[in-house]
C-alpha cells in the first residue's frame, strides 16, 4: 500500500452569505514538501488555511493528516489535536519568556526537560547564542527564526504559514526563506504556505496552488506554472506580459510578427498572443533591412523605441510597432538605453509564445 500524503484536502468549500469564497478546493502535500497557496488578495487563501488548521469550518469537504480524517461532514477534531502547527504573519513571541522558554512552550516538561531539542533547533537557524535572550533583545529577523523553531518544536506533521516573511526587510527574506526550507525538509514537515508574492512561491514551493475567486485555477511545480500557464492571468501573475490581440482565420492568426498557429480555435474568435518581456528579441535596423525569418524567431516586425530605462540588472525598453501601433516592452540584460525614435527590429521567441482564447 502506498503511503498517504501527509496532508490531503478534498473538495473543500466554504460559503459566506451564500458566496463560495473557497470553492471545491483539492490538493495533497507529501512529507517534506512545501505547497504554496498563491493568489491575489481576497481569493480565499487564508480561509483555506484557517479551515485546515481547524480555526474555521468548511461547509463541505474532507481533511486528512497521514490518512487520518481530522475534519469532514460529521467529524471535527479540535485544532490542538490535528498535529498541525501554525505560523502567522503577526506571530508574537511571549515577551516575558526567554528564547528557550518560547521555543519549549508547546513541549511537555518545558525548557528544562527539552534543552537539547531547543538548542539543536536554535542552532539550525543560527540562533544558538541567543538561547537565554529575551524577545525585546532580538531583531525582526531573529524573532522570526525563533517563531519558526517554536512552531516546529512539537514536531507537527503539517505546518501552516500565512505570509510568514512579509514583515521582514527584503534583503533578509531570501536568506531566512532558504534556512526555513532546509529545516522543514530535514524535519519532514508538510508545509502549506500562503503568499501573494510569486517570487516567494517560486523560491519556496515544490507545488504552487494558484487560486482565483475561491478556486484553484492551476496547480503544479513552479516550472510548469511559469512555462505552461493555463491562461493569460496565470501567465501574468509571474511577470509583466506583452499581449497581441488577433482574430483567427483558417486556424491562423495574423500579427506584425507573421502568422501564429491557433488550431482548434473557431474562425472569427479572438485570441491573445502573449510573450514575456525577456523573450522579445531585438536587432538593429540596418538601412531598413530586417533579419530573415527563422523557425525560432518567426518574422521580424519593424518598431521604434518610445522609452528606455535602466533598472540595474537590466534595461527596460518600450517600443511601438509600425504595423498596428502595438506597444511592446523588452527587458535587455545590462545597460541598453537607445534614444526614443530609434528604429529597430523585434522578434518573438516562438517557443516562448503562449496563445490563449481572449478572456
Ligand atoms: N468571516 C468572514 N465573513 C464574511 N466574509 C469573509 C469572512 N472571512 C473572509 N471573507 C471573505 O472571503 C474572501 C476570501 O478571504 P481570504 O481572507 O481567504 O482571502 P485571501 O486570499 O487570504 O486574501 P489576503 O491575501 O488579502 O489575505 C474575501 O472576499 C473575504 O472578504
Amino acid at each position: 500500500m502506498s503511503t498517504p500524503p501527509r496532508l490531503e484536502v478534498q473538495n473543500l468549500t466554504r460559503r459566506f452569505a451564500g458566496r463560495a469564497v473557497v470553492d471545491d478546493v483539492s490538493f495533497a502535500v507529501p512529507a517534506g514538501q512545501v505547497a504554496c497557496l498563491l493568489g491575489p488578495s481576497g481569493c480565499g487563501k487564508s480561509t483555506t488555511l484557517r479551515i485546515v488548521a481547524g480555526v474555521d469550518t468548511q461547509d463541505e469537504g474532507r481533511i486528512t493528516v497521514d490518512g487520518r480524517t481530522v475534519s469532514d461532514d460529521g467529524l471535527r477534531i479540535p485544532p490542538e489535536q490535528r498535529a498541525i502547527g501554525l505560523m502567522f504573519q503577526d506571530f508574537a513571541l511571549f515577551p516575558h519568556l526567554s528564547v528557550a522558554e518560547n521555543v519549549a512552550f508547546g513541549l511537555k516538561g518545558g525548557a528544562g526537560a527539552n534543552r537539547r531539542r531547543v538548542a539543536e533547533l536554535l542552532d539550525r537557524v543560527q540562533m544558538g547564542s541567543h538561547i537565554d535572550s529575551y524577545p525585546h533583545e532580538l531583531s525582526g529577523g531573529e524573532s522570526q527564526r525563533v517563531a519558526l523553531v517554536r512552531a516546529l518544536a512539537p514536531r507537527p506533521r503539517v505546518l501552516m504559514m500565512d505570509e510568514p516573511f512579509s514583515g521582514l526587510d527584503e534583503r533578509l527574506r531570501d536568506g531566512i526563506r532558504d534556512e526555513t526550507l532546509a529545516l522543514l525538509k530535514d524535519e519532514g514537515t508538510a508545509v502549506l504556505l500562503v503568499t501573494h508574492e510569486p517570487h516567494e512561491a517560486m523560491r519556496m514551493a515544490d507545488q504552487i496552488l494558484l487560486m482565483r475567486d475561491g478556486r484553484i485555477v492551476q496547480q503544479g511545480a513552479p516550472y510548469n506554472l511559469y512555462n505552461a500557464p493555463a491562461d493569460r492571468k496565470v501567465a501574468g501573475f509571474f511577470s509583466d506580459l506583452n499581449v497581441l490581440s488577433g482574430r483567427v482565420k483558417g486556424a491562423l492568426t495574423h500579427t506584425p510578427f507573421g502568422e501564429f498557429l491557433t488550431p482548434g480555435v473557431p474562425d472569427g474568435s479572438e485570441v491573445e498572443i502573449v510573450i514575456r518581456p525577456q523573450h522579445l528579441k531585438i536587432d538593429f535596423d540596418r538601412n531598413g533591412q530586417g533579419p530573415a525569418p527563422t523557425p525560432e524567431n518567426g518574422t521580424a516586425a519593424h518598431a521604434r523605441v518610445t522609452r528606455a530605462r535602466y533598472l540595474g540588472r537590466e534595461s527596460l525598453v518600450e517600443f511601438v510597432t509600425d504595423e498596428d501601433a502595438i506597444a511592446l516592452t523588452a527587458t535587455v540584460p545590462g545597460v541598453f538605453l537607445p534614444p526614443p525614435g530609434t528604429p529597430m527590429w523585434l522578434m518573438l521567441r516562438r517557443d516562448r509564445v503562449f496563445v490563449f482564447p481572449k478572456l
